[in-house]
Formats: structure tokens, C-alpha cells, sequence
């Protein structure tokens, strides 16, 4: 049955809310997906710096994770109303809305004593009442109860839509982070492997931050321009999160501005352009390195598949084509779908899975002992129906 849904995100690079309206058929193996229409609403600047206060564990208190709770409800609500305004269907067409929500903090292993426990933020009652529309939400919760990092969860829907009988490939997220997954030729569920792989964007942007006063290096020019210190990327490479084998996943936490910080602190004496073009190496090499350790020793890959906004910086595609030249490097807009659309559109995918009772996340990569069906479901104020037998 055709259905209607909207998936929201909201990524580690905390820019904006990605909303992808959707046409769904069926589910599993026989999910078709198309893409309608997609929006990005950036944060304003004081939104962004209350979410990057409230991941900063010097600077959050439970107050302000209480308020943004409910103020990214309504932000995310308010992208919901936008992307079908722009697509001239009514909320009222809309089967339901996944939304994943804001990462605040992610401890993927236990830390002295914190848990192994992970929070995303944007109240779905809000996004409910404000849309009248089925929210799914929290979807890394159940993953973890079951023994697994919460993370990362979009390899079951890279799995429906990127499978090949013909090539082995490897799909790799640059957001805020990187991340990858492998899709062996011929594969199933059972054989496919992901994990993070590191920094993606987020180091690149701290330093764009602090030293040029811009968000992040608009196709990477600022990399381009300057010269690339390979033994000092090799260096930041020692850290045990890039020895450790997946699955493995990582965030703010370990690659936040404290990291950018004593990097800038250390080597304050490299030029600012320097420093940017080594960083920019830093992710690639990260992303080569994972795929030479973890990866290649078992699975043939024909090519890679780059997503994310990590993907509009050419200097850092370049860089990853020199350091991988025995595999095809392609964007997603390459084989014709959206490097900005494809986690949020990977939601509605995966809150598709919920409504229809399936497991959606991938044991192996998550390190869950089980695969389980991911999510809570949020119903709106006045769905009396909904119990009754609509889900
Ligand atoms: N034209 C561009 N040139 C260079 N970099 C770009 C460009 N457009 C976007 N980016 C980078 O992409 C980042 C946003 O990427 P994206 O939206 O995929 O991240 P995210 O979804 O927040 O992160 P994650 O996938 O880790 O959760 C920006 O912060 C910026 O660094
Ligand atoms: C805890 C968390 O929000 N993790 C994100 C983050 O951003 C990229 C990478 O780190 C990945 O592990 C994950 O997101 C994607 C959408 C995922 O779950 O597949």
C-alpha cells in the first residue's frame, strides 16, 4: 500500500533540520521509495550555539536540554509544515513523520560512571500536535537496549536501496561524522558491515569557525589553497578509536571543539590554510585507513558511494580518490540521487519498517544482540483509530 511520510534530521554538524517527504510502497526487501521534495531549514545562529552548549559537558545543564526539548519539537514541526507546503500536499495526506532528532550526547561504551546510553532531542508530542501526523521518534533507544552502540542505523535502508548483484560497494556518509557501509556483491542483510569511520566534517568546520569566521569551506577552497602536513594527519591517526575494529561509532564526544582546540593548540604555529588542508587530509585518510584495516581485507568493493554534505567539498573528494585509486569514487548525485536528502529519506525509510512491525536495525553493525523493531510511536492528539488497528 502506497504511503505518504516525511523523514526529519537533524545531523552532527548541527546546520540546519533535513526534511525529505517521501512516497513509500510496501516494505522489507520490497520497499520503493521515491523522493517528492526535500528542504533544508537552517538553525538560526542562536539555535545552532544552544545545541553545541547543550553537547558541551562544561556547558549543559538540565534546564536548557529541558527547553530545547520542546523548541526543537517546534522547529521540527515547522519543517514538517514546509516541505509538504513546497510540495503542495497537505499534512493531512501524511501517513506519519520519522524523525531522528538531535544527537545531544552518544556514549556508544560506558565511561566510568555513565552507561552506555544515547539522548536524541525534538519532543515528537509537539511535532504530533503541531502536525496532527503519527510520529516515530528515538530510534536508536531500542537498538542500545538490546546491546547494541545505537549507531549507525542507516545501513538497513542503504541496504534496500543500494544493493547490487553486480557490485560490491561502499557507501560512505561525510557528515558532522563519517561513516560507512559495505554492501558485499550478492549480499544479504546478514553480510552487510558498517560502522563510523571518524571525523567528517567536524573538524574541518571548528577550524573554519575559529580561524576564518565562516561555518565550514565552501568546496573546500580554503583546503585547496593550502599545504597538507601528512605526517602530522598520520599522527592524529594514532588515537585508539581509528585501531579499534567495528563496529564502533563516534561523535562530538571524541572529535567536538575540544579536539579542534588542542589541535590548534599544538600546532599554532602551522598557517591557517595549512591547518585546514591537513584536516581535510586528516578525514580522508581516516576514511582510506578504515577502509584498508576493516575493510578490503574481506570484502571486494567495486566502488564507493560518497553522501552527505562532505561531498560538495572537492578537495577532500580529491583527496580521498588519491589515497583509494583501485575503487570508484562516486557522489550520490553521480548515480542520481541527493547527497543532502539520503539520511533523512534513510528515516522515513526505517519509520516505515516501525509501522509495519519489521526490525530495522543491522546487529552487526550496531553490535545489538538482536535485530529489533526501533522507535516510539507518538500518536496525535485526536487519532482515536490508531490503537484500534491502523498500526
Ligand atoms: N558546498 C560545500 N562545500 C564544502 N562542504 C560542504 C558544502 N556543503 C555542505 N558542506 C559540509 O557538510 C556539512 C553538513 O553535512 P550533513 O548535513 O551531511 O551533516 P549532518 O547530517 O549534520 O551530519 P551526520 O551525518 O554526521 O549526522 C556542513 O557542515 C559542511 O561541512
Ligand atoms: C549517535 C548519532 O547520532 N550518530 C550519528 C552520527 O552521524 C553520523 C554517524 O555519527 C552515525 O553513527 C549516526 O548517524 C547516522 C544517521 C546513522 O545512524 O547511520
Amino acid at each position: 500500500m502506497e504511503k505518504l511520510a516525511i523523514g526529519l534530521m537533524s545531523g552532527t554538524s548541527v546546520d540546519g533540520i533535513d526534511a525529505a517527504l517521501v512516497r513509500l510502497n510496501g516494505f522489507g526487501v520490497h520497499t520503493k521509495v521515491d523522493l517528492i521534495d526535500f528542504i533544508t531549514l537552517p538553525f538560526a545562529s542562536n539555535v545552532s550555539e544552544e545545541i553545541l552548549q547543550c553537547m558541551n559537558i562544561n556547558e549543559s545543564n538540565s534546564a536548557l536540554i529541558c527547553s530545547l526539548n520542546f523548541k526543537l519539537g517546534y522547529l521540527f514541526a515547522n519543517a514538517a509544515k514546509k516541505v509538504c507546503e513546497k510540495a503542495s500536499i497537505p499534512l493531512s495526506k501524511i501517513d506519519f513523520i520519522a524523525s531522528h532528532g538531535q544527537t545531544i550526547y552518544h556514549f556508544p561504551q560506558q565511561e566510568g560512571r555513565f552507561v552506555k546510553s544515547t539522548l536524541q532531542i525534538g519532543e515528537p508530542a509537539v511535532i504530533a500536535y503541531e502536525t496532527g501526523v503519527t510520529v516515530i521518534s528515538n530510534f536508536r533507544s531500542m537498538d542500545m537496549a538490546a546491546g547494541g552502540e545505537g549507531a549507525p542505523l542507516v545501513p538497513y535502508a542503504d541496504f534496500l536501496l543500494y544493493r547490487s548483484n553486480l557490485k560490491g560497494r561502499a557507501l560512505q556518509n561525510i557528515g558532522g561524522i563519517g561513516n560507512v557501509t559495505v554492501l558485499p556483491k550478492q549480499g544479504t542483510l546478514d553480510d552487510v558491515v558498517a560502522f563510523d569511520t571518524g571525523p567528517g566534517n567536524m573538524v574541518i568546520d571548528e577550524l573554519c569557525k575559529m580561524l576564518k569566521g565562516v561555518p565550514f569551506d565552501q568546496d573546500g577552497k580554503w583546503a585547496s589553497q593550502g599545504i597538507v602536513h601528512k605526517e602530522i594527519a598520520e599522527s592524529w591517526l594514532e588515537m585508539n578509536f581509528f585501531k579499534t575494529s567495528p563496529p564502533k561509532s563516534t561523535g562530538r564526544e571524541l572529535f567536538g571543539s575540544q579536539f579542534t582546540k588542542q589541535l590548534l593548540q599544538n600546532w599554532r604555529h602551522l598557517r591557517d590554510d595549512d591547518l585546514i588542508a591537513t584536516a581535510t587530509y586528516f578525514t580522508a585518510l581516516s576514511i582510506a585507513d578504515s577502509y584498508t584495516q576493516f575493510i578490503f581485507p574481506k570484502t571486494y568493493i567495486d566502488e564507493m558511494i560518497i553522501g552527505g554534505g562532505g561531498g560538495y567539498n572537492e578537495t577532500l573528494l580529491r583527496m580521498i580518490k588519491e589515497l583509494l585509486p583501485n575503487i570508484t569514487v562516486l557522489t550520490q548525485e553521480d548515480i542520481g540521487f541527493s547527497s543532502e536528502a539520503k539520511e533523512a529519506v534513510a528515516f522515513a525509510i526505517l519509520g516505515n519498517e516501525t509501522m509495519n512491525g519489521m526490525p530495522s536495525n543491522v546487529p552487526k553493525a550496531t553490535g545489538a544482540g538482536s535485530a529489533v523493531i526501533l522507535g516510539s510511536i507518538t500518536i496525535p492528539p485526536n487519532d482515536r483509530n490508531i490503537i484500534g488497528g491502523r498500526i
